[in-house]
């Protein structure tokens, strides 16, 4: 049988236009819009004469990745890009009418920069002509945004987002012609309760939050609860089936962290994630729902660890005043106090289908296993409804002494781990990676640490554990008490207690030292017993997930097109 072949792009216009004062053949076909040199007969030297024209001097923009066009207005021609020179008379007279493409360039880390082309015509009528050309194939590209409802934190990481967004941001949705209603918050909770309770989602495309990863985390609070409530879905269930939200969510990173904005577009750099906003990408992600009996108490989706990461995040957030450096000192003082915690965790495997976390292979952009259908997401009512032991997989039961249980639903990549916690996790394939370290000597649990910020497997340690999980619970060995919890709750919210004082600095009280918190994406959950399920692609992103790195080092190639 005959393969199906793709259908060649059509070709829509095809001029010579010059470019700084030389002389270009410019085509727009329905997949991109080309610019190359033509080559007079002077300019062949003997070397090149008999040989193909040279791909270099051409240049392809595929037309997903223009952002605007508009007609140049100049007083007296330019010749290049944002530089004045002399042009001689006939060329500058001949070639008075512009007109400007904006377009996505990569470069390096996985950074996007907005770049331009203007190009020259002899006439304003072929002007037009190729304004109106490119203009309608953009129109074509209805996953693009035209509205978008902005929340701005100005208080997330070095207090910058209201300037980031003002100065790196706003501009590029103006020029893509989005336009915004922005709301800059003036308490915590306030994006989340508007999200839930007030926003008029319907006028949007999408929403957008200027934060780090707690502020993100108000958002989805908000977004999912609200299509569960439009919806009538109970969250309070643990074994509901969530409706996934229909809007599509852009950060624009502005936090300390921003893990959920590296490890879905590989670097925090504001301008790149406005650029994968504007281009309409659109990338699911999972969510894991917590419960304790019974009733819902947060949503994650990057860290959820107990144990070590929820006892810097308590310290630290005392510590807010300091900004992102926060994270260190308290994770410094964390280390040297070597707390364990004694419970059980109970976990559901996921299949063996969706990998392994010892995998080699990443998640990345149009990753095949989030993108097939795999048993493992399909979480339906059927299944639902028979016993866990006839479910494709047995719960597993591990008790013991752990300086920290970790959950990450993706890798959780950030600029102190760059490859994150755990590594090849996926960011929509319905699992999460739980990770257990258990109790060893503080320089283990060092070398443990330092293998996230270099090539080492961190999980290649005697006293490490890690399954892909779809669900799982924790147990604290000791049960909580209604005081304790208030304790913990108190000392989330920076409420320093002369209780608590006593009882960590008194050994035979184990009132504070036998639980930790969870730190939930960033957010203190005081409550130590949880259940947590993981929900496959319940979100979206303004997003594509990591490019490999040959996209952002080759630049397209005749032979690529
Ligand atoms: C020796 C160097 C070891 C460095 C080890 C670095 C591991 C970093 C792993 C970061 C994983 C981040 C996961 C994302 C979590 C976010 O949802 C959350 C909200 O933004 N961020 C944090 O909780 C913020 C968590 C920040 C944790 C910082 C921990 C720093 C530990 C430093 C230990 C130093 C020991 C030095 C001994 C002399
Ligand atoms: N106007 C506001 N005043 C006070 N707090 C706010 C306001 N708006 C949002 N918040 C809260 O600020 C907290 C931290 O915000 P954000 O996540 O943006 O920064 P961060 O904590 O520095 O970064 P990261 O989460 O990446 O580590 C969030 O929990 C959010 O609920
Ligand atoms: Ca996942």
């Amino acid at each position: 049988m005959q393969e199906k072949q793709p259908k060649p792009p059509l070709l829509l216009l095809s001029s010579q236009l010059s470019l700084q004062n030389r002389g270009y053949e410019v085509t727009l076909n329905s997949a991109f819009l080309s610019w190359k040199e033509v080559e007079t007969r002077q300019k062949r030297t003997a070397a090149n004469i008999y040989g193909p024209l040279k791909a270099a001097g051409s240049h392809y923009v595929p037309v997903c990745e223009i952002i605007s066009v508009q007609e140049t207005e100049e007083d007296c021609p330019s010749t290049g890009i944002g530089k004045w020179q002399k042009v001689p008379q006939s060329l500058a007279e001949s070639n008075q009418y512009a007109f400007t493409v904006s377009y996505v360039e990569r470069t390096q880390k996985h950074r996007w920069r907005c770049s331009e082309v203007t190009l020259h015509c002899t006439d304003r009528t072929l002007c037009l002509q190729w304004v109106q050309a490119i203009r309608e194939q953009l129109s074509l590209l209805t996953i693009r945004p035209k509205r978008l409802l902005v929340y701005i934190n100005p208080y997330g990481g070095k207090h910058r987002g209201k300037r980031i967004y003002e100065q790196k941001v706003a501009p590029i949705f103006s020029r893509a012609s989005i336009s915004t209603d922005v709301i800059v918050t003036e308490r915590a909770n306030h994006a989340r309760d508007h999200l839930k309770m007030e926003a008029d989602l319907k006028k949007y495309d999408g929403v957008v939050c200027v934060g780090g990863d707690g502020m993100f985390s108000e958002i989805i609070h908000g977004l999912i609860s609200r299509t569960q409530c439009d919806s009538g879905v109970d969250q309070n269930r643990a074994d509901e089936t969530l409706i996934p939200c229909s809007l599509r969510i852009g950060i624009i990173p502005a936090g300390s962290t921003d893990c959920i904005c590296y490890a879905t577009v590989g670097s925090n750099d504001p301008v790149t994630s406005a650029l994968h906003i504007v281009v309409g990408d659109s990338q699911p992600m999972d969510v894991c729902s917590i419960h304790h009996n019974n009733t819902f108490l947060r949503y994650s989706v990057s860290l959820l660890g107990y144990g070590f990461y929820g006892d810097v995040l308590t310290d630290s957030e005392r510590k807010r005043w300091m900004g992102p450096a926060r994270y260190d000192i308290s994770g410094v003082k964390t280390f040297l106090s070597h707390r364990y915690y004694e419970g059980t965790i109970s976990f559901l495997p996921a299949d063996e289908n969706v990998g392994t976390p010892r995998d080699k292979l990443q998640c990345r952009s149009g990753c095949n296993i989030c993108r097939l259908p795999s048993a493992d997401k399909q979480v339906s009512k059927d299944e639902e409804s028979i016993s866990d032991t006839e479910k494709k997989g047995v719960w597993q039961v591990i008790r013991g002494k752990f300086l920290a249980i970790n959950a990450a639903c993706m890798s959780c990549a950030c600029p102190r781990s760059p490859k994150g916690l755990s590594p090849a996790a996926h960011l929509a394939d319905g699992t999460a990676d739980l990770i257990l370290v258990r109790k060893c000597s503080r320089f283990d649990f060092l070398r443990h640490l330092l293998r996230h910020t270099n090539k080492d497997d961190q999980f290649d340690h005697p006293f490490v554990e890690v399954y892909r999980v779809r669900q799982f619970r924790f147990t604290p060995r000791y049960e909580d008490t209604d005081s304790e919890l208030e304790l913990r709750e108190a000392e989330g919210s920076g409420r320093k207690r002369f209780f608590s004082q006593i009882c960590r600095e008194h050994p035979a009280c184990t009132c504070s030292l036998a639980h930790s918190s969870w730190n939930c994406d960033g957010e203190i959950l005081p409550h130590a017993a949880i259940q947590v399920r993981v929900h496959c692609q319940l979100i979206k992103l303004f997003a594509r997930g990591i490019e490999e790195q040959s996209v952002f080092e080759e630049p397209y190639t005749l032979s690529a097109i």
